[in-house]
């Protein structure tokens, strides 16, 4: 349960005037059988990637070959673990190093003061301690969260496999020379990846709420944000409320669908096409009746890494729109901001 002190309630639930989001009309997608089924199948695939990315930095991802009970039984051992006890589950995590962002936490999203109606574990993956993640072993009280650990550890292997054929399919999108230039820094040994599992409550009283306020009465589950890393990969349950802001700034809504993964494009791969893949603005509202529990896989470079506009990218005589930096100093900056920031604002070069 994700219990509120007196006043955090009003600071979650947006304003009235925000109206139900609308699905998102002609979702992109690329079905990875076919992707995988010869050179055409392959390079229409990229192609409608690249379109993604480039249109609303999101598509679906489904043919993915992840093994429908290996999600199942990642959703259940979540569910289950967020049915613990609250005292269980700050005990669960408690290990993690204190000041990191790693480990269970309600409400409270980052350092800068920004809540939402959501509970989570954020943990830290790394190929460099011989299994994906690093969640210290002692951490875990019991032999049932061991076994969420290890399960959560084969679900990141399957996941980052998948992950990096999207990134060779984003650059065969992109007609880049060197195929394995994102890949490559998702599977470096310090590889700076994470994995999240939040879990929104349902909110019962919205229904009335939502009845007395003529489609007000919204609850804020996680906030607007974009993702900094390079390349997001989430699954949920099928339960909605997740949304994503188009272009022209207009929120819609993506139907949910347990069988599919969808893909975030982050500021990180924003800045190495020189701004033609766009990094997604998306939030996700509360549901009234029923419990959203979705699991992401973010794929980040190592902290060393330089980024900036990939050369090819730019082109000949053409203006890189972001200044070099290392994946270090872009991390301590955006985790110094808000939520709802705009983080890459730092980063742009002038014209
Ligand atoms: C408010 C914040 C939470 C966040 C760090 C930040 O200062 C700004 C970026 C946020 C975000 C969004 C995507 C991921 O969920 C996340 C783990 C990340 O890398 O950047 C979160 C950070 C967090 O929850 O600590
Ligand atoms: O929980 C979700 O569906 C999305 C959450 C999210 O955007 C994040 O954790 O960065
Ligand atoms: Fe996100």
């Amino acid at each position: 349960m994700v219990v509120l002190a007196k006043g955090e309630l009003e600071q979650i639930a947006l304003p009235a005037v925000h109206k139900t989001a609308p699905p998102l009309a002609n979702m992109p997608e690329v079905d990875l059988a076919v992707a995988g089924s010869g050179s055409d199948g392959r390079a229409a695939a990229g192609r409608a990637v690249a379109a993604a990315c480039e249109e609303h930095g999101f598509f679906k991802v489904t043919g993915h070959r992840v093994p429908a009970e290996l999600l199942a039984r990642v959703e259940n051992a979540a569910a289950a673990f967020f049915a613990l006890s609250q005292r269980d589950k700050e005990a669960a995590m408690s290990a993690a190093t204190p000041g990191s962002p790693f480990g269970y936490a309600s409400k409270r999203i980052g350092n800068n003061g920004d809540l939402g109606w959501v509970e989570y574990l954020l943990l830290g993956v790394t190929a460099s301690t011989g299994g994906p993640l690093s969640v210290p072993e002692g951490v875990v009280p019991s032999a049932s969260l061991c076994s969420f650990r290890d399960l959560l550890n084969e679900y990141t292997v399957a996941v980052r496999r998948m992950t990096c054929q999207v990134l060779e399919l984003m650059a065969e999108g992109l007609r880049m020379e060197d195929r394995d230039a994102f890949t490559r820094l998702v599977l470096h040994k310090e590889s700076d990846s994470m994995l999240r599992v939040n879990h929104y409550p349902p909110r019962p009283e919205l229904k009335l709420l939502q009845q007395q306020h003529g489609g007000g009465g919204r609850v804020t589950g996680f906030g607007e944000h974009t993702d900094p890393q390079i390349i997001s990969v989430l699954r949920s349950n099928a339960t909605s409320g997740l949304e994503i802001a188009l272009r022209d700034g207009a929120w819609v809504s993506v139907p949910p669908d347990q069988t599919s993964f969808f893909v975030n494009v982050g500021d990180a791969l924003q800045v190495l096409t020189n701004g033609r893949f766009r990094s997604v603005r998306h939030r996700v509202m509360v549901n009234s009746v029923r419990p959203r529990v979705s699991v992401i896989f973010f794929g980040g470079p190592a902290p060393r890494e330089t980024l900036a506009p990939l050369r090819q990218l730019v082109g000949e005589g053409g203006r890189s729109r972001y200044r070099e930096f290392t994946w270090r100093e872009y991390k301590a900056s955006a985790y110094r901001t808000k939520l709802a920031a705009n983080r890459l604002g730092h980063f742009e070069t002038t014209s």
